[in-house]
């Protein structure tokens, strides 16, 4: 069988240049501003070019550009290997910057395939980045002439090859542990803001979900969940991952920054954990600051994606809830 599996994500710009552009697309995504779109494209463009210095400065200090697409390819390539039981392609389809779904689509409508699994980089649901994925990926199949079948992965936000993955990747960071300091574990996943979770977006739910599992598999441990990565004027859910840190500090602690809703290195990461929350902590006394990595091709995390894969071809329905009115995972209401 031909199985072609499309991994989202969200993009980032491939040089400076991009910059403005990457951001004016994602401001004008309705799942991230819900206003009329005579209002949103003026407004996202707007944004876009009062955001592109600070954001131009982000990337420069990793290169000029996201490393998103890169790492994303080495998922793609050991995916591929661990689904060796059918004739598979994986393909990539970023949301707001190259390689967009059309191409994606295009490049799948060649293959020809027999099924086709939608498959997102987002272990925890949200409608700004999954729903928005899945529905351009619809979209984009749609045109490029697409019959075959679609299944879609909804989420996956305590899947045991995931957590074993990301747990496994903590303990490494804790064998690096000053024994003289005790330290606190900071749950670092994106922010949203509050509007979109009291609007029902299962997110943070899930958010809480990957932390339980996890904290399930370390054992007993100090640790808190926090949200990173704020932008633009309204209010988001907390506690923030700089407040966090600052409370850290004052409490004498050492730091262990783990990102659980990123599955890959890219700006999130490398700039705002490493660079500018290392520097707030040096800077509010906390004891030593640490970071673990992202699961990225980790083996236990990729035969977690090719179960996945494996459930949604078979049909299967997923065992835990989803939550979101709008999702169409099958998982009941939670
Ligand atoms: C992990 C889940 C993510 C959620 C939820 C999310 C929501 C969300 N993001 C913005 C604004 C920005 N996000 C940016 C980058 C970015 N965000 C995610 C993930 C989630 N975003 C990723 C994987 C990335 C890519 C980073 C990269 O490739 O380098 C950016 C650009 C960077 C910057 O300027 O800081 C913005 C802006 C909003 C508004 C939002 C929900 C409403
Ligand atoms: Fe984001
Ligand atoms: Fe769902």
């Amino acid at each position: 069988m031909k199985l072609a599996v499309v991994l989202f994500n969200l993009g980032g710009p491939d040089s400076p240049e991009a910059v403005v552009p990457f951001l004016t697309n994602l401001f004008s995504d309705p799942l991230v501003i819900s206003a009329p779109g005579f209002i949103r494209i003026p407004l996202a463009k707007f944004i876009a070019t009062r955001r592109g210095p600070v954001a131009r400065e982000i990337y420069a200090k990793i290169g000029g550009r996201s490393p998103i697409v890169p790492e994303t390819e080495v998922q793609a390539k050991a995916l591929e290997a661990a689904l060796c039981e059918h004739d598979t392609r994986v393909f990539i389809a970023m949301r707001h910057w190259k390689p967009f779904s059309d191409e994606a689509a295009k490049k799948v409508a060649a293959f020809a395939p027999d099924h086709i699994i939608a498959l997102p980089l987002y272990p925890q649901f949200s409608t700004t980045t999954s729903q928005s994925s899945l529905l351009e990926w619809k979209r984009a199949a749609k045109a490029a002439g697409i019959t075959a079948p679609i299944s879609e992965v909804c989420c996956y936000p305590d899947e045991p090859g995931f957590i074993s993955g990301l747990a496994d990747r903590v303990r490494k960071t804790l064998a690096l542990a000053k024994p003289e300091i005790s330290y606190r574990l900071l749950l670092s996943a994106h922010g949203l803001p509050k509007k979109v979770v009291k609007s029902g977006d299962p997110y943070q739910w899930q958010v809480e979900q990957t932390a339980a599992a996890l904290i399930g598999e370390l054992g007993k441990v100090d640790y808190t969940i926090c949200y990173q990565s704020r932008v633009g004027p309204l209010e988001w859910i907390g506690p923030s991952t700089d407040a966090e840190i600052r409370r850290a500090g004052a409490e004498g602690k050492g730091v262990i920054v783990v990102p659980v809703a990123f599955v890959s290195e890219h700006s999130e990461t490398l700039v705002e954990l490493d660079i500018e929350y290392a520097k707030l902590a040096a800077e509010s006394g906390v004891a030593d600051y640490l970071r673990v990595p992202t699961v990225s091709a980790d083996p236990a995390f990729i035969g977690g994606l090719a179960g996945l894969v494996r459930d949604a071809l078979a049909g299967t329905k997923p065992k835990k809830r989803c939550g979101a009115e709008w999702c169409r995972c099958g998982f009941p209401a939670a």
